[in-house]
């Protein structure tokens, strides 16, 4: 019998992965992730869900506490991400080092010959893919997974919908039913509320300035540069402006942001660095997603020494530095990258 580590977050998608997979007939084990070390009965909250549906499971479960690697590899990358004035994807991060790294090693070791978790996204173990359900698609957020971990993953909720697996969870039993009345978690586990509460804890952020526009006049103020991201159009002044401006660059060296009208936002070429690519190619004709839940982009790319020039058949709006580009054929993805400037 084939053994699959579950990655179970005390989610209803992961209970039902757990559950999908024993029904299919695979010797079924658990793991939580212990990710931060919050003191406010966070953990304890989602292994008492864990432990109610490994019970109705007649399954094992492991804790695994990776709060160190996961300081290191993800919340101190997100820290500094704004301290310097990009913008992070610290999901992307776990993905690939935490869930798909540590937690894929530790499967391994214990004998697992996959490991599944509730990702709204499909593998065929050389290339993922876009779920069915395209409103919860993660595949974005995976494309910075090593190749390597492809042929171990196993996604079982890629061609459901993520209300129908609410619904069979709540029928299905009672320790089911209790998740699927839990408020949602929170979009990055580490935020609480907003990521500022975050970055407050480690930096003075509040901190008024300079808001320039794209000739380095001063036409306004702005709380804190670390506030903003590339593309937002609130939250700071511009006197007497008759029209929206948005934010396109941030400097924290002088703590200022600049602004313009919503052209000053078009970008016709991105650079990025840290491919992770699932084919050979150097040179192709695909679409690019340069940010989750925006719509994808025709374009042409070109790699050399792990950095590709994407060059876009139409402009993009809001394309921030230190987000992801991610390559698609259709529903495939073929790799990704760090965006690291734009034309
Ligand atoms: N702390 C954790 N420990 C182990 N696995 C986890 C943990 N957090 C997330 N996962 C795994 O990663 C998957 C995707 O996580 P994400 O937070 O994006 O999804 P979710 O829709 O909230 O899932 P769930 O309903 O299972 O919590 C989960 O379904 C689960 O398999």
């Amino acid at each position: 019998m084939k053994k699959v580590m579950v990655g179970m977050s005390g989610g209803i998608d992961s209970s039902v992965t757990a559950y999908m997979l024993q029904e299919e007939g695979y010797e079924v084990e658990g793991c939580y992730l212990k990710l931060h070390n919050r003191n406010d009965g966070y953990h304890e909250k989602n292994l008492s869900f864990i432990k109610d549906v490994a019970e109705f499971l007649n399954i094992k479960y492991h804790v695994l506490d990776l709060a160190d690697d996961f300081t290191k590899e993800v919340y101190d990358y997100f820290v500094d991400s704004y301290l310097e004035g990009t913008t992070p994807n610290p999901c992307v991060k776990c993905n690939r080092q935490i869930k798909f790294g540590a937690m894929l090693d530790f499967a391994k070791s214990h004998g697992a010959d996959f490991l599944a978790t509730g990702h709204y996204a499909k593998t065929d173990g050389k290339f993922f893919y876009e779920a069915d359900d395209k409103t919860k698609d993660q595949s974005y957020f995976l494309s910075q997974v090593s190749p390597e971990a492809l042929p171990f993953m196993m996604f079982p909720l890629s061609t459901y919908k993520k209300e129908d697996i609410v619904k069979f969870g709540a029928k299905l039993d009672v320790a089911f039913k209790k998740i699927t009345e839990k408020s949602e978690s929170q979009e990055i586990c580490f935020v609480e509320t907003v990521y500022t509460d975050v970055i407050k804890k480690h930096a003075n952020i509040d901190q008024v300035g300079n808001v320039l526009d794209e000739k380095g006049n001063i036409v306004g103020e702005h709380k804190g540069y670390a506030h903003y991201t590339i593309g937002k159009r609130r939250g700071f002044t511009v006197y007497g402006a008759q029209e929206p401006h948005f934010v396109t660059k941030l400097d924290p060296k002088d703590n200022t942001i600049t602004v313009g009208k919503r052209t000053a936002l078009e970008v016709n070429e991105v650079i990025v660095n840290n491919l992770n690519m699932f084919i050979k190619d150097k040179t192709l004709d695909c679409s690019v997603k340069l940010r989750y839940r925006k719509n994808s982009i025709s374009c042409n790319i070109k790699i050399e020494n792990n950095i590709a020039i994407i060059t876009l058949n139409e402009p993009a709006l809001g394309v921030a530095a230190g987000q992801l580009a991610v390559f698609y054929d259709g529903q495939k993805v073929l790799g990704s990258g760090w965006i690291q400037a734009t034309k």
